[in-house]
């Protein structure tokens, strides 16, 4: 049987057996479902068609990016939307010294979303209701940059440029388009850039990417 009484593993149950996360997480990872179910019915968070698919294409996916960059702390993740992938990295993150998420957001209401799940699940996020371009000063120095489902890789690395110089690294959550992302970048010589296959999507990649000095 699996956690919902049928004989059939569910998308929860296979999101599970890549996820290594506490108890504790998993819990609040339910927490996070119930209220995104709640919100979505208000307000479109995530594509309809993923509804049933939460904990593979946004919990799982999300999650696999923090055993990438054990030690990192301080992140900021760009164009959050419903949290994927930082507030989920934030509940990861929950109760670790230092830990501190910067959630950036530039929709008032997906914005509310956020702070409503940070707060019931005690997540160290900070979120920021303005436009990514605007939030450097009120973000700081991090360790990490993540984002999915922004921009072009061209444009992610342009935006991430001020915390790349302070010496974060970058994690992009990117589909199938990536090799012809890559042949339009311009920016190599500054960064090194590495892909990793994303464990949840056969066709996905995260591009790691690292100062150039580092
Ligand atoms: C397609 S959604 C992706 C959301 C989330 N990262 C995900 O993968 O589910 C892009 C999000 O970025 C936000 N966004 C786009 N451009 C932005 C900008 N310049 N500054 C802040 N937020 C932005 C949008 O409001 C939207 O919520």
């Amino acid at each position: 049987m699996n956690s919902s009484g049928s004989r059939h593993p569910s998308n929860k149950d296979l999101a599970l057996k890549s996820l290594a996360v506490s108890r504790e997480t998993i819990e609040r990872l339910e927490i996070y479902e119930a209220l995104l179910l709640k919100w979505q019915k208000i307000k479109n968070l995530v594509a309809p068609s993923t509804l049933d698919q939460i904990w593979s294409r946004h919990f799982a996916d999300s999650a696999q990016l923090v055993e990438l960059v054990p030690d990192a702390r301080k992140w900021v993740d760009l164009g959050s939307g419903g949290g994927f992938p930082g507030l989920v990295v934030a509940i990861q993150l929950a109760g670790l010294p230092g830990a501190e998420v910067h959630l950036v957001e530039s929709d008032n209401r997906k914005c509310a979303f956020l702070r409503e799940v940070a707060r019931a699940l005690e997540a160290p996020a900070i979120v920021h209701h303005m436009r990514i371009e605007a939030c450097y000063a009120a973000v700081g120095t991090v360790d990490v940059v993540s984002a999915r489902a922004l921009a072009p890789l061209q444009i992610l690395l342009d935006l991430s440029t001020p915390f790349i110089e302070n010496g974060a690294k970058c994690l992009f959550l990117k589909g199938q388009d990536i090799d012809t992302e890559l042949t339009e970048t311009t920016t190599y010589s500054r960064v090194k850039i590495q892909l990793i296959e994303s464990k949840t999507d056969p066709s996905g990649r995260i591009v790691m990417v690292n100062p150039a000095r580092h």
